[in-house]
């Protein structure tokens, strides 16, 4: 690029930079006018309230004058927020104003744009800064130089492309700036690439590839299926994808119709400053375990992380086939027919208790359930069942409120109790105010039988779920295997425990049969590492979301808990599951986290890897470090780790479970902070972190040590894709260390594919 060129960008980013100074300083003034506004009203506000409120009109006058006063305050508030997010945005913009430049010709006219992470537009209405998410900038991230064609509402607009320019800009210089007519061109993503990771995951705006750019900005489908192999950009696309939507739809979307359902809290953490970082709100964000959690309350039910632990142990082939029935498709299916046949005597209805009464037996309620016309669908059986029941309490409170008793209550009241029940109410007469009273005292005293019918109490559903099974069974499962099945499910409820195969198909019989349990507000869903989800799960979150188009990504090869039983491929069910929606189906297979030489070397530990294209960045090749003891293996480890911590702030010792990090943990005497890592935690500190692949899921470490990759850890069929997994999540080194000799997924790699150094306890390594 010339120096005259240079200069002259240089020029317009100082020129934009100073208009930019310029709206932050009348923001800035804005912002203190404002608070000054917020703190005048909440004086006057105080003032207000000292007034007569003994009398019933002066009371209600008042009310009205607070109100209206809070209402002013609120309205103050929020405008010190705008302009506090305002001058939040602005002063990103003043360090980096945009990333690209595009020039172009349309309709016989030229233009030249300039794209950042937010829209500048000066006093005369001039856009300096195109948002990159403006229809126009579509062109930035897809175009190559020529013919271009970019979405607008009124449909598609043809343009002639004409120049391409990335600009790399720091505290209002520019470091670098380069013409491409690559959609976004090498360098910046190297030099985006090759800096050390972070606590938090940050935002790719202006390097988004071609194919991410399909999945940011697809609007059309119900259901956006994403397989992308390990460090391709999913979770980065997905973070885009939503400050997009909610830019594309800002009139009738906000962050709180979205949720993502993410791996694991680390993960949340880690990715919590993305839409901040584009001027964004976060959206909601919950882990399976906690989806679930809020949905059995009293019920403690198998997390994945635990389920996987205990497969480690012991996991029998019937137990297997147990799992693939339940977590079928199928098995929702069956839950579907079983709703369409069950009768009443079927249904296990149970007392309704008070004071150790039965206050309605369970018989009753049978009877107005079978009462119902047989055709009614359950949801609506059920409804009217609960409304007769509410009704019955409601005579039976008019009733009661005639008892002695209650006439004695009524007499006993003090005057303030009087007072705050009867409240501004006015009575015809006195008959009528002690009935008011007396109802009022009786419903208080019944609100547990009110609770209980209001929350279903009156059906058993665990009972009703156990009556399913017994019609259930699968012929590929012998009778009596399936009975010790439904016994053992019993056994765990007693001790409040629910296995997790069972979760989703027992909400769904539940919902489905008292019509409850679907948000209909939520609208976008996003599901992240899809593959750790069963069919069935998927299937009973987009029930329970049913207005919500779906955002699935994930990373058929990175199947960590259940590719050993797992028999059919994922994205193939997914797309048979779903197939009444539109769906689109995006393929990533181009991996940036990585060197090239680890993204190659974990790319060759599968079958399919040969897809997988590295990015090319430099760096040393995996090193296996093999030993002959644990003893060994450790003082390894403690090298390794010094030796990194020179060049990294962060080095993650992955294993494969919890055991073997536990014992690691206890044996590795590090001068450096050493944190044990588990599923509480929220947080990434720096230093040495020990954890089980697991809770890695989705995150990414400068530098990664793998431990213990030998033969006696992995050598199951479906450990490749775990250790693919931990192999994945390193961006700048990686060391497998192998006590014993090392697995077979490692024995037939290229010689120069790897380092390879063999240790003795107590030798020196070179
Ligand atoms: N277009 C891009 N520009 C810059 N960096 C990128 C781009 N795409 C991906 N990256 C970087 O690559 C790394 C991996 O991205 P991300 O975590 O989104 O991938 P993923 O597909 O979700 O990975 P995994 O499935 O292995 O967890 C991150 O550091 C991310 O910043």
């Amino acid at each position: 690029m010339d120096r005259a060129t240079k200069q002259q960008e240089q020029a317009r980013v100082t020129a934009v930079v100073a208009k930019i100074d310029q709206r932050i300083d009348d923001k800035n003034q804005q912002l203190e006018q404002a608070q000054q506004e917020t703190t005048s009203i909440e004086r006057n506000y105080g003032d207000n309230t000292r007034v007569n409120i003994t009398e019933v009109d002066d009371r209600i006058e008042t009310n009205a004058a607070v109100q209206q006063q809070k209402q002013l305050v609120a309205r103050t508030v929020e405008n010190e927020s705008i302009l506090q997010q305002q001058i939040t945005q602005l002063k990103d913009l003043q360090q980096s104003p945009y990333f690209g430049r595009i020039d172009i010709a349309e309709d016989g006219e030229r233009d030249t744009l300039y794209i950042g992470t937010a829209s500048f537009i000066d006093a005369k209405q001039n856009f300096l800064v195109y948002d990159w998410r403006a229809p126009i900038s579509g062109i930035y991230y897809n175009g190559t130089l020529g013919q271009v064609s970019y979405d607008t509402p009124n449909g598609p607009v043809q343009a002639e492309l004409l120049k391409k320019r990335q600009f790399l800009i720091e505290h209002g210089e520019i470091k670098n700036l380069f013409d491409t007519n690559e959609t976004v061109g090498d360098s910046m993503l190297q030099h985006v690439l090759g800096a050390d990771s972070d606590e938090y995951m940050r935002n790719i705006v202006a390097t988004i590839q071609q194919e991410q750019n399909d999945i940011i900005r697809d609007t059309k489908h119900d259901i956006l299926i994403v397989q992308g192999v390990a460090g391709s950009g999913k979770t980065s696309a997905i973070l885009q994808r939503i400050a997009f939507l909610l830019y594309h739809s800002r009139e009738s979307l906000n962050s709180e119709q979205m949720i993502l359902f993410s791996p694991n809290r680390l993960f949340s953490h880690y990715i919590s400053e993305v839409l901040p970082s584009l001027g964004e709100k976060n959206m909601r964000q919950v882990t399976l375990a906690e989806f679930l959690g809020q949905r059995f309350s009293g019920l403690q039910v198998e997390t994945l992380f635990e389920r996987y632990e205990q497969d480690q142990t012991s996991f029998p082939v019937t137990a297997q086939k147990i799992r693939r029935y339940k977590e079928s498709y199928a098995y929702l299916q069956a839950v579907e027919r079983y709703l369409k046949q069950t009768q009443p005597a079927q249904l296990a209805f149970t007392d309704v208790y008070f004071d150790g009464r039965i206050f309605f037996n369970k018989a009753e309620i049978a009877a107005i359930y079978a009462a119902l016309p047989v055709k009614m669908l359950a949801a609506d059986k059920f409804l009217k069942t609960k409304n007769t029941l509410i009704k019955r309490l409601k005579r039976r409170i008019r009733e009661e409120a005639k008892a002695d008793w209650v006439a004695t209550e009524v007499d006993m009241l003090s005057e303030d109790n009087y007072r705050s029940i009867v409240g501004t109410q006015r009575f015809v007469s006195g008959d009528d105010e002690f009935r008011f009273i007396a109802e009022k005292i009786v419903r208080d005293r019944l609100a547990i039988v009110y609770d209980a019918l209001y929350n279903d109490y009156f059906i058993d559903m665990y009972e009703q779920y156990a009556d399913f099974m017994t019609q259930a069974g699968s012929t590929d499962i012998a009778p009596d295997v399936w009975q010790t099945m439904i016994a053992s499910y019993r056994d765990q409820l007693e001790r409040h425990r629910l296995r997790l195969a069972d979760a989703a198909p027992l909400l769904y019989l539940r919902d489905r049969l008292t019509g409850s349990g679907q948000n209909h507000a939520m609208q976008h869903l996003f599901i992240d590492e899809m593959q750790d989800y069963t069919m069935a799960q998927l299937a009973y979150i987009k029930y329970a979301f049913p207005n919500a188009k779906l955002t699935l990504l994930g990373d058929r090869a990175q199947d960590l808990f259940t590719a050993h039983y797992r028999q059919q491929d994922f994205i193939d069910e997914l797309t048979t599951v779903f197939k009444t929606h539109s769906i689109n189906l995006i393929t990533l297979n181009k991996s940036y986290r990585s060197t090239y030489p680890i993204t190659t070397f974990a790319a060759a530990l599968l079958p399919q890897g040969n897809e997988i294209q590295a990015f090319t960045r430099d760096g040393n090749p995996p090193l296996l470090l093999t030993t002959d003891s644990t003893a060994a293996s450790v003082q390894q480890i403690t090298r390794q780790c010094q030796r990194l911590l020179l060049k990294h702030e962060t080095v993650a010792i992955l294993t494969k479970d919890r055991a073997t990090s536990n014992r690691l943990y206890a044996r590795l005497k590090l001068d450096t902070e050493t944190t044990l890592m588990t599923d509480a935690d929220r947080a990434l500190p720096k230093g040495v972190l020990i954890l089980p692949i697991y809770l890695a899921k989705g995150l990414e470490f400068d530098a990664v040590i793998a431990y213990d990759v030998s033969a006696v850890h992995f050598n199951a069929a479906g450990d490749r894709d775990i250790l693919y997994t931990i192999a994945s999540r390193a961006m700048h080194e990686l060391v497998l260390v192998s006590t014993g000799e090392p697995c077979e997924f490692m024995a037939a790699l290229p010689p120069a594919m790897l380092a390879r150094e063999t240790v003795a306890a107590g030798n020196e390594l070179s």
